[in-house]
């Protein structure tokens, strides 16, 4: 079978200013391929600059490459037009970050959900396209009687980013980009969103391109990664291999930024760790940095050791969230 999309040598780069114009290369070289008949989640990790979004701008076809070739289905994006351009459209969709900016405050979800049915003709009927509307929200785990009728303001940023995904699937598309999706939810959330994209992939065939500078959730959810630094490539291969053996010393830098749990620190334990890392007392050493500090992170003794060279908060807010929401379940008292 065809490949569903194949990059080739893509380069994007911005000029800046008319008189000593100035050249930014935001993405050189790029490559990659994914197959039809083996629908899969490749993550695109990289620091703030490195050249993701540029990414994704290009694979929607908001920006063309300075040079290379975007090949979907056999066919170069840029010469695709009327029907062909539409189907595009369609069948790559994607999800941003922020779960609000997509909404319109005074429209219902029903609104959000009613335009894409409209435009690309999917329903027969006023009773059809609600089917279809309940089924994509029960895809992703929302009950449509609780979400269907109300106001964006009235729903957790969970539920908003999952009826984003909904209104992806209800397109039926091949190819989902989801860029930085989860990484203004909350942290106890971040599992569901990331649980329905693996779905959307396992169950309904979708690729996805998950777009992050996130390296704990691209190992939770991707079978590969590729490693962008100022819009270069560093290192790409299954995910498993990457992340646990990093040939490249910016890959190294990334992964040690990592924080760990130490799955031996048992709550109501004496926090020896900590306590040699200088904690003990008043909870998280890194409380008053934390900007998610919570009444939770000034437990005595602390309740996870964090790796002390991350600058960064502590275990409870930055690491997988599943597991860290499976240790909260194990190690609080009930
Ligand atoms: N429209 C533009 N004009 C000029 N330069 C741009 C433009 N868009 C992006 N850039 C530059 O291209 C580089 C890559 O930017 P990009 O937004 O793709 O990075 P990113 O990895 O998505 O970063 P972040 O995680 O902060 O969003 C940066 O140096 C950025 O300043």
């Amino acid at each position: 079978m065809a490949d569903l999309l194949r990059l080739e040598n893509i380069s994007k780069v911005y000029s800046r200013g008319l008189i000593n114009a100035q050249s930014n290369v935001a993405l050189s070289n790029f490559s990659l391929t994914l197959r039809e008949d083996e629908p899969t989640i490749l993550t695109v990790a990289g620091e703030s600059g490195s050249g993701k979004t540029t990414l994704a701008m290009l694979l929607l076809g908001f920006t063309a490459p300075t040079t290379g070739q975007i090949i979907y289905r056999g066919r170069d994006i840029s010469t695709l037009r009327g029907e062909e351009k539409m189907a595009y459209r369609r069948e790559v969709q994607a999800v941003f970050q922020d779960p609000f900016a997509v909404f319109n405050p005074f429209y219902t979800v029903d609104h959000l959900l009613t335009v894409p049915i409209k435009r690309f003709k999917l329903a027969k009927s006023k009773a059809d396209a609600r089917n279809k509307m309940e089924e994509a929200l029960t895809a992703v785990g929302l009950r449509p009687e609780d979400i269907l009728g109300r106001f964006p303001h009235q729903l957790s940023g969970g539920q908003r980013q999952r009826i984003n995904v909904a209104r992806a699937l209800l397109l039926k598309p091949k190819l989902l980009i989801a860029d930085e999706p989860v990484s203004m939810v909350d942290a106890s959330l971040r599992a569901t969103i990331l649980e329905t994209l693996r779905n959307l992939q396992r169950d309904h065939g979708v690729s996805i391109i998950y777009i992050t500078h996130d390296l704990t959730t691209a190992y939770h959810i991707a079978k590969s990664i590729i490693v962008l630094y100022r819009g270069s490539v560093m290192e790409a291969g299954d995910v498993d291999t990457v992340i646990k053996d990093p040939q490249h010393p910016y890959t190294q830098l990334l992964v040690d930024s990592i924080p760990w749990p130490n799955l031996d620190q048992r709550w109501g334990a004496q926090p020896i760790k900590a306590r040699e890392a200088g904690g003990g007392g008043s909870g998280c050493r890194f409380r008053s940095r934390c900007p998610k500090a919570m009444d939770i992170c000034a437990t005595e003794p602390p309740l996870f050791e964090i790796n002390p060279t991350h600058t960064a908060s502590c275990f409870l807010h930055h690491a997988q969230p599943h597991v860290a929401m499976e240790r909260l379940s194990q190690l609080l008292p009930a």
